[in-house]
């Protein structure tokens, strides 16, 4: 599993660690791990060159750190000092590594001036092959301060590398409403933060590194499944199994007008995870599913119900019927308008961050700016596991707790993906999971799949579903 904790967290681990160690020396270990995350995205350290970036806090302290190990392996590095208060003792270490402190741009008393005006002012701008993002880490407020908006304006197009956390994002909610750095790759100490997992602030983080700095954390509000973690999850049938003892999983979703929403709906259901998958919709629909998956059978007793997209005028005699069963449910697309019906039950709500503004009311931009605190709100407000979809995914439980998926592919944003996520997620229900695990885990499997698919070039809804197996495969092995 990989924990993101908060910044408050995070804090209290560092302050039992820095009681117990020598001063400086926590520092040392996260400047290390940069250092050396640095050197391998260089490459090499020779002919490189490498300019910091560097603040008032210990994120710039990190860098120096750093930079001063860098350029004992032979980076020529400089530094670019933010503020007056960069830590004195990291500019010292630096210098007498070889490293230099360049005159800064005059910025700070023209802070309007376009970035073009001091461009002239760092020396082969062009050739510097990483900037070292140590602006502020985990104490900085989000956004950045006109002094550090233009230097990145001013270096813009050289890769950069974050320390700990891309400058100017919120640390522990991952949303970005200010200027803020992008990274290729960013280097974080002692535990991920929301920021990582989350969009909009995970694609500002580029590829993420973590460094173990020994700090001894709690358990982490935030979390993202591993492959491992969704190994165990899955279930395998007893060896005395039979189709109903590994769960029934029924599908109500399509119609004559729209067939294709059941076989896709159907084909995540089928994905071998449930004993058996029963179709109750329209009778032209079932026979378009029985011609894809002869396997299907008509209505019955079923352990989860999916009531997917596509139902026409027949969504909402679908949840109340489903509703009435008593048994885990999943509600999708236009069945999503009568996610009341089902408060209290063991729901999972799949909506897509335009369903999730209509349920909340809120405008979708606003979904898509915070996505953790509106999967956390509509999944208190409903009382449901809420599955908010997007790059990364957001499974929030209505106590807080959070997923977020980080498998998948741009590819994956395609007709009829979201029907095969509801069968699968609906199969793992049937098959006994608790509505958080099958929904994160269904998720993640979804997207695994899709990446899996994706491999050979674009992929239409119904590729995801035949990758599963081979996803499957190598996780059931395992
Ligand atoms: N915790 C750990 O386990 C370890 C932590 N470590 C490292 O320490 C980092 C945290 O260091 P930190 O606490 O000194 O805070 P940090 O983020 O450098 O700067 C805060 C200062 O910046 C300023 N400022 C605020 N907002 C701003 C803005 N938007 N734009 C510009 N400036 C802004 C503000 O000061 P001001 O200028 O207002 O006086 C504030 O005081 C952490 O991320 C990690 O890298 C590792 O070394 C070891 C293990
Ligand atoms: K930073």
């Amino acid at each position: 599993m990989l924990h993101a904790h908060t910044v408050e967290q995070v804090r209290a681990a560092e302050a039992d660690l820095l009681a117990r160690l020598p001063e400086g020396a926590l520092m040392q270990r996260a400047a290390a791990g940069l250092a050396y995350a640095v050197l391998d995205f260089l490459g090499t350290a020779y002919g490189r060159r490498v300019l910091l970036l560097v603040g008032s806090g210990d994120n710039g302290g990190d860098a120096l750190y750093a930079g001063a190990l860098l350029a004992r392996r032979g980076v020529q590095v400089e530094a670019w000092l933010l503020s007056d208060a960069a830590r004195a003792a990291g500019v010292d270490a630096l210098r007498a590594a070889g490293g230099t402190v360049l005159a800064s741009p005059p910025i700070g008393q023209r802070p309007h001036a376009p970035a073009s005006e001091f461009r002239g002012l760092v020396p082969n701008r062009a050739t510097f092959d990483v900037v070292v993002d140590g602006i502020v880490g985990i104490g900085g407020r989000p956004g950045l301060r006109p002094e550090a908006t233009k230097a990145l304006e001013m270096l813009a197009g050289i890769p950069v590398v974050a320390v700990d956390t891309p400058s100017g994002v919120d640390v522990d909610t991952g949303e970005t409403d200010g200027p803020h750095v992008v990274a290729d790759l960013t280097v974080t100490f002692g535990t991920h933060k929301t920021c990582h997992l989350v969009d909009p602030a995970a694609r500002a983080c580029g590829a993420v590194h973590l460094v173990d700095i020994g700090l001894d954390l709690p358990d982490a509000p935030v979390e993202a499944l591993q492959a491992a973690d969704v190994a165990a999850l899955l279930p395998r049938p007893a060896a005395d199994a039979h189709k109903y003892t590994r769960g029934v999983v029924g599908v109500r979703a399509g119609s004559a007008t729209y067939p294709g929403a059941a076989v896709l709906s159907v084909s995540g259901a089928a994905c071998g995870l449930a004993g058996m998958v029963r179709y109750d919709g329209d009778p032209a629909a079932l026979d378009q599913v029985r011609a894809a998956h002869p396997e299907v059978v008509g209505p019955g007793r079923v352990q989860a119900w999916v009531v997917g997209s596509g139902s026409d005028a027949g969504a909402e005699d679908a949840v109340r019927r489903s509703v009435a069963d008593d048994v885990p449910l999943l509600i999708d697309a236009d069945a999503l308008a009568f996610a009341d019906l089902a408060r209290g039950r063991a729901t999972v709500l799949t909506p897509h961050a335009g369903e999730l503004a209509r349920l909340l009311d809120v405008e979708r931009a606003q979904v898509e700016a915070r996505m953790l605190e509106h999967a956390r709100l509509a999944a208190r407000r409903y009382d449901a596991v809420v599955l908010l979809k997007g790059r990364h995914t957001v499974v929030a439980r209505p106590d807080g707790q959070v997923r977020v998926t980080t498998t998948g592919t741009p590819w994956l944003a395609t007709a009829g993906a979201g029907d095969v996520l509801g069968g699968l997620v609906g199969a793992l229900l049937a098959a006994g999971l608790d509505p958080f695990d099958a929904a994160s885990a269904g998720s993640w499997l979804h997207g695994a799949a899709a990446t899996l698919a994706a491999q050979d070039g674009p992929i239409v809804a119904s590729d995801v579903a035949a990758a599963l197996p081979v996803v499957l495969g190598s996780l059931v092995g395992t």
